[in-house]
């Protein structure tokens, strides 16, 4: 054998791979969403995923939602930090300027702002499930008016599998 292996996976592969990964780490019982955020030159900078923040008991606070819950105070919208905000956040590097985030679930408008207001170019989204509510139509206004680009990940259709 004197060839390369040619069935590696691709870059959108691997960074979408790391994000799913990273989002089942979350707690949440309804949608876990995973986030990686990869320089440039396709170096991973940091990643993310939905949960409450530190200090704050993942069996202590509540993971109910608004309409389970009716009370906001006891449902997880007030507390829960989005994936996309956790991976900015992490960063203890500088910069993210320029930068590319792979996001399992369409960020929403307070997580356009702060990936706007972060540097991040463009975003590679797998699902859109909540397109069409007024979170993600306004997410969707800011990032265009901020010249971010965002395409939705296309699934290669094989299966990758990871056993440790
Ligand atoms: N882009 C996103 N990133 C996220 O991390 N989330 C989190 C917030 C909640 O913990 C959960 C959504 O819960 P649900 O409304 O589907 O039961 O996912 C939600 C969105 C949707 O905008
Ligand atoms: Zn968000």
């Amino acid at each position: 054998m004197t060839g390369k292996r040619e069935d590696y996976i691709t870059w959108d592969e691997y960074f979408m791979g790391v994000a799913v990964l990273s989002g089942k780490r979350s707690k949440d019982p309804s949608t876990q969403v995973g986030a990686c955020i990869v320089s440039q030159d396709n170096k991973i900078l940091s990643m993310g995923y939905n949960g409450f923040p530190l200090g704050c008991s993942d069996d202590e606070f509540p993971w109910g939602r608004d309409n389970e819950a009716e009370d906001p105070y006891n449902a997880k919208y007030f507390y829960s930090t989005h994936s996309e905000l956790n991976a900015i956040l992490n960063y203890r590097g500088g910069s993210l300027e320029g930068s590319k985030l792979y996001v399992t679930l369409f960020p929403c408008n307070e997580c356009a702002k702060a990936i706007i207001q972060s540097g991040i170019k463009t975003i590679v989204y797998g699902s859109d499930k909540y397109a069409g509510t007024p979170a993600v139509n306004a997410s969707k206004r800011m990032l265009n008016a901020a010249g971010v680009r965002y395409y939705q990940y296309q699934p290669s259709g094989r299966k990758i599998e990871i056993e440790v």
